[in-house]
């Protein structure tokens, strides 16, 4: 791994791309993911976004690449899901990944905790780890930056009980941060084409992740189905 800043000049202005597959998906296996991690750094991606320790350690041996790692869990009556506790933050620090992107909407966690409560706490632990906050609101996003994340996304527009039915790539939510904050705006969730991509670093972004419309074949068939059907 190199350094935090090193690690962020790196993605500045670049794609990253995300490459998961859940249980429930065609494509999940550690092996699969290593080879798209492979295809997205043959096609000129800077970055990779990738779920679980099993993926990030595959990944990690098919490319040397900066790496957003995020562990995803579910637990029963929390909505919180991308990194939500303590517990898969010291599983990726001990993995070891360049940045952790964890929820950090203004929802309640898995263990009762507000992430005003969770941060300080990951931050003292780990002074040196980059954090990326996963957002839906603006709101969320500020706070986010002056909690100390080290930047933010909007990665949970859209995927919130108060985001529900946004559309995708949300051009406002992005313009309105890369207006405010100082931190790096990482663009995430619904880029669709290299177009809204262009648009999205003309609005100022540091950074953009971008995924299914890159990695998950099955979204990519549906869409082109569709017009079929
Ligand atoms: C909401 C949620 O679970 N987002 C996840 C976050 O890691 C991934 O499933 C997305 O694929 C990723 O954010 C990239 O977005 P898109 O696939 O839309 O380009």
């Amino acid at each position: 791994m190199d350094t935090a800043r090193n690690v962020l000049e790196q993605i500045k202005r670049k794609l990253i791309v995300s490459c998961q597959a859940l249980p429930d998906e065609p494509l999940h296996s550690p092996f699969i993911m290593g080879r798209m991690a492979r295809a997205a750094y043959l096609g000129g991606a800077s970055g990779i976004r990738a779920n679980s320790v099993e993926d990030i350690r595959e990944i990690k041996s098919k490319v040397d690449l900066p790496l957003i790692g995020i562990i995803k869990n579910n637990y029963p009556g929390s909505n919180v899901f991308i990194t939500p506790t303590r517990h898969e933050v010291d599983e990726l620090v001990r993995e070891g990944v360049d940045i952790i992107a964890m929820d950090a909407t203004d929802r309640i966690r898995p263990d009762g905790s507000t992430i005003e409560e969770l941060f300080p706490l990951l931050r003292s632990a780990y002074p040196n780890q980059l954090f990326m906050a996963d957002c839906s609101t603006y709101e969320e996003a500020v706070r986010a930056a002056e909690l100390g994340f080290d930047c933010v996304g909007s990665t949970l527009s859209g995927y919130t009980e108060a985001t529900k039915g946004r559309s995708l790539p949300d051009f406002e939510l992005i313009g309105r941060l890369t207006a405010r904050l100082k931190v790096p705006v990482i663009a995430e969730g619904g880029i669709s084409t290299p177009e809204e991509l262009k648009r999205l670093f003309e609005l100022g972004i540091y950074s953009a992740v971008v995924g299914s419309a890159i990695t998950r074949p099955l979204e990519i068939t549906k869409k082109f189905a569709m017009v079929v059907d």
